[in-house]
């Protein structure tokens, strides 16, 4: 198979568990956070800073590449690994989100989804077969089903017939995935907050037998409770031998969460685009590097950070870059957003090693200021 998780353990104070993803183009130990390159770039950074920093796996987005440069310049090239320089794993996500999150006057039918181009308003149209296609086109490692992606909040009506579409193009996305020994595809469980149509969803796709299982409908605007208590109950509906991946997730204090909740794998948008205005994660919770206050601090961004930025650069130097404009300062904030990050990471792996990830996470918001 093209997609094999090894559980390693399970933390014995939480839910964590500690694993590895072995894929065509390597493997990445899990819990993992995948940086975000949506138009085959991670924003600014090269792939030798990426594996410097510690990344195993990036993200990859269907629709944006479908639309530009196409998938067929990107087959051309040789696949998304190629055309980008990255060597080790990526996933890419169906569209359906982007569609449901960028596009307007999208019109839902069976067959598949019509709707505009996000950009020059051109009518445009993804179905489970042709997402399947730009995929295997693009030859990510992890693939993504093509779902059905319902606004939130929805109704239970709504929201029910929209987990039994999903499950049907989930059905037919298997049926139309070229070269399942080559990429392994993941069904998308959704059924938003109820708890109902998550195990709904859940049975229908696990009778479908996928590599791998992502939670989608969160991180939808929905509250932090409410995200934890579907995870609870959706989590433990999953298979304990293939990986679970959040979408969309997120920030310190959810990837901690989501992992204390059995999840695998994250991704989110949150590193390199607040760093574009200026704002960082550090162990002291977040900073705004354009206030006035750091005019003349030349001191580290985060001094509990060994960052290529941090350990080079100042508050007051980056607070310059960034206010005059200037792109190395949005590579020096993405670099250290993306590292704390993927350091976070690790601080979990370990704390699930030695049995204590709910102590880490006591620690780690009582330092960062989370409530
Ligand atoms: C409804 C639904 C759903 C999921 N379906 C697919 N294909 N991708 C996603 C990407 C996400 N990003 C975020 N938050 C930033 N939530 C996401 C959810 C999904």
């Amino acid at each position: 198979a093209a997609i094999t998780y090894e559980h390693i353990k399970t933390c014995k104070q939480t839910g964590a568990r500690l694993g590895i993803v072995h894929t065509p183009h390597g493997s990445f130990e899990t819990p993992a956070f995948m940086p975000v390159g949506t138009q085959a770039t991670v924003k600014t950074m090269s792939p030798e800073e990426l594996k410097e920093m510690g990344a195993g796996i990036i993200l990859g987005n269907t629709y944006h590449l479908w639309l530009r440069p196409g998938n067929d310049v990107i087959k051309e090239a040789g696949g998304l690994h190629k055309f980008m320089n990255w060597d080790r794993p990526i996933l890419t996500d169906s569209g359906g989100f982007q569609v449901f999150s960028l596009s307007e006057f999208r019109k839902i039918e069976e067959e598949g989804v019509h709707f505009r181009h996000h950009l020059n308003g051109s009518k445009l149209f993804l179905s489970p077969e042709k997402a399947m296609e730009i995929q295997n086109d693009l030859g990510s490692d992890i693939m993504m089903a093509f779902d059905e992606c319902p606004p939130y909040p929805a109704t239970y009506e709504y929201m029910k017939a929209s987990v039994e579409r999903t499950s049907r193009w989930a059905e037919r996305c298997l049926k139309a995935h070229a070269r399942p020994e080559d990429q392994g595809l993941f069904g998308i469980v959704q059924g938003g907050e109820f708890e109902e149509l998550r195990k709904q969803s859940a049975k229908d796709l696990i009778s479908l037998d996928f590599p791998g299982y992502a939670i989608g409908g969160l991180s939808v605007g929905e509250p932090k409770d409410v995200m934890n208590r579907a995870l609870e109950f959706t989590t433990p509906l999953l298979p304990a031998n293939k990986p679970r991946y959040l979408m969309g997730v997120g920030s310190p204090d959810s990837l901690i969460d989501g992992a204390i909740r059995g999840v695998d794998m994250f991704d989110c948008v949150l590193p390199t685009r607040i760093a574009r205005n200026g704002t960082l994660m550090t162990s002291e919770g977040r900073l705004v590097v354009k206030n006035a206050k750091y005019e003349r601090d030349f001191g580290p961004l985060d001094p509990n950070c060994d960052c290529y930025t941090c350990k080079n650069y100042s508050r007051a130097y980056i607070r310059h870059l960034i206010r005059a404009n200037e792109t190395f300062g949005i590579r020096l904030t993405s670099y250290h957003n993306l590292y704390f990050l993927l350091r976070l990471m690790e601080q979990i792996r370990e704390a699930i090693r030695n049995d204590r990830l709910g102590d880490f996470r006591e620690e780690f918001f009582e330092q960062y200021g989370f409530n």
